[in-house]
This record gives structure tokens, sequence and C-alpha cells, in this order.
């Protein structure tokens, strides 16, 4: 794989392995992908592919047993000591997650939380900080209003907003979205993939875009990756990928998808007759 200066995120030989007893579960094998600047990579698979696992690695939260992630170039810290070892890990990559709590105090104001960020990350003057919180939050279409909500007061949607609009504030060269408008109505995920192409065309941030849903990468991605059991089994733009879906269980996630005449009877059938066995030491899904 090659790098350039525009290269963002390189990922090379990636693998995760869980031990559960004496059982050993090979939860990502040998991944390997590159974002460029203003890239955006779809993760897709269903439930237990081992998309969350690989999230979790880009952010330093689960160590790769094998396998390199580089950020502009600089390896990722496998472990982070101090503080700016700590700050300079959250500039490299951010994640937003399905449930938008888990990124946003519940306690204090939507503003509150972005203008602590952005202090922790050294704007020091309380002006230049309240400028910048404004901002934030008129990038994610959020005004006055939300700034002062606590995050309960949100709508979902907005709350996503808010999740997102923090994870910038750190101005992180790779944001990770796991899952992260799975939980939104359909008309809300909408808008929140289009703020998401906004942000990826106005700042040149790397995204990284996991979910199980194939409709929704198409919105966002220009390429795709789909995971089967940990595994790569195809990795192509996202337009050719679905209009040609090469291996069979890329044309079953695709499938998978309710719309007229959709047929979950059929799916559970050819789901089955892909994968008749589970593979030995395989905990299986969690969802
Ligand atoms: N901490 C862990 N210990 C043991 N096994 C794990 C652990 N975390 C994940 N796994 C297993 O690894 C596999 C991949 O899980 P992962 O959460 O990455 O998949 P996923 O594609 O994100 O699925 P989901 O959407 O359900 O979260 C699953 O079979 C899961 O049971």
């Amino acid at each position: 794989m090659t790098s350039d200066a525009r290269t963002l995120l390189q990922v090379s030989g990636l693998r995760k392995t869980y031990r559960t007893g004496k059982a050993e579960f090979v939860a990502v094998d040998d991944l390997s992908f590159s974002v460029r600047a203003g890239g955006a990579l779809g993760i897709v698979g269903e439930s237990g592919s081992g998309k969350t696992t690989t999230a979790r690695m880009l952010i330093g939260l689960e160590r790769p047993d094998a396998g390199r992630i580089l950020v502009q170039g600089e390896p990722l810290a496998a472990t982070v000591r101090g503080k700016a070892a700590r700050l300079a890990r959250a500039k490299a990559v951010q994640i937003v997650f399905q449930d938008p709590y888990l990124s946003l105090d519940a306690r204090i104001s939507i503003g509150a939380t972005i203008d602590g960020v952005l202090r922790l990350h050294g704007l020091t003057d309380r002006a230049d900080r309240a400028a910048r919180t404004k901002e934030l939050l008129a990038q994610v279409g959020l005004g006055e209003r939300e700034a002062t909500a606590l995050p309960r007061k949100l709508s979902g949607g907005q709350r996503q907003r808010a999740a997102i609009a923090r994870a910038l504030a750190v101005e992180p060269a790779v944001l990770v979205l796991d899952e992260a408008v799975s939980a939104l109505d359909v008309s809300v995920q909408a808008q929140v993939l289009n703020l998401l192409s906004d942000i990826r065309r106005d700042t040149g941030i790397g995204l990284v875009f996991v979910s199980h849903d194939l409709a929704v990468v198409r919105y966002v991605c220009d390429e795709a990756l789909v995971l089967y059991r940990g595994r790569t089994m195809e990795h192509r733009p996202v337009a050719d990928l679905l209009t040609h879906p090469g291996h069979p269980y890329t044309q079953l996630l695709l499938a998978s998808v309710p719309r007229p005449g959709w047929d979950p009877d059929s799916i559970s059938r050819r789901r089955r007759e892909l994968d008749p066995l589970p593979a030995a030491g395989a905990p299986g899904g969690r969802g």
C-alpha cells in the first residue's frame, strides 16, 4: 500500500483475537485500507462481523494483535501516558457512537461541553472559545437554543449533531462514525448524512463510516469495504458495489434492506446457506 501526503489514515494487516476461556476467536483478520483527506470509507457488515472491534482499534480503545494504524504517517500510539499524548491521540481520531450520550455529559449544556473540549485542547481565551463553539454548532445546524440546552432536552437528531460538533471541536484528522445514524428516523438520518457529506467536503476530514446498512453508507461514502466474520469480502467504489455486488454475502446485505417486495424468509434461507455451521470457537453475534 502506498502512502502520500494526503493519506490521513492507513491501516494494514489489522488483526484482533478475543479469548474466552480456552477458546480463541478472531474478530478482525488481516484488515487493510486507507482514507485520504476528504475521503469517506464505509465499513459494512452484519452484527458480529467485526465492525465495532475495528472502530475501537481505530480510536485506541482496543489494541490490535497484529498490524498497524498510521494517522498522517504517524503510528497510533498503543498506550498513552500523560496529557500531551492523550490530546495528540484525540486529535488523530475521534468517534461518534450510536448513542450520543457516550460523548455528551448529561449534566451540562451542549455549549458547555464543547467549550470544555476547546479549553482542554488549549484554546485559553474565553471569547475565542465562545465564538468557536457557536461556529461548530452552526456547522452542524444547531443554534443558541440548543447551545444552552441539556442533552436530554434535544431531539435524537439534534443530540447526534451535538455529538458530531463535540468530535469536530478536537479538529481530528479522521472521524469514525460507529452506527451513528442507526437509531434515528429515516428523515433525520438523511439530514445527518447530508451534514456529514458537507463536513467532509468543507473540512477535508477523513471519514470512516461503520454501519450494517449499505443504503446508508451509499449516501456518504466513496468506497465500501464489506466485512464478514472479520474478513474483507470486497472493497470497492460504493456505486460499483451496489450495482454489481461481487460476493454472495454482499448480495445478501443488499437484499436485506427493507423495500417493496422484500422477502425476509428468503433472506434468512440464503443467509443459512451461506454460513451453514458456526466457526469453531465463534461466540456468535451479540445483537
Ligand atoms: N470483548 C470481547 N470478548 C469476546 N468476544 C468479543 C468481544 N467483543 C466482541 N467480541 C466478538 O467479536 C465479534 C465481532 O464483534 P463486533 O462487536 O466487532 O461486531 P459488530 O460487527 O460491530 O457487531 P454489532 O453491530 O453487533 O456490534 C463478535 O462475534 C463478538 O461476539
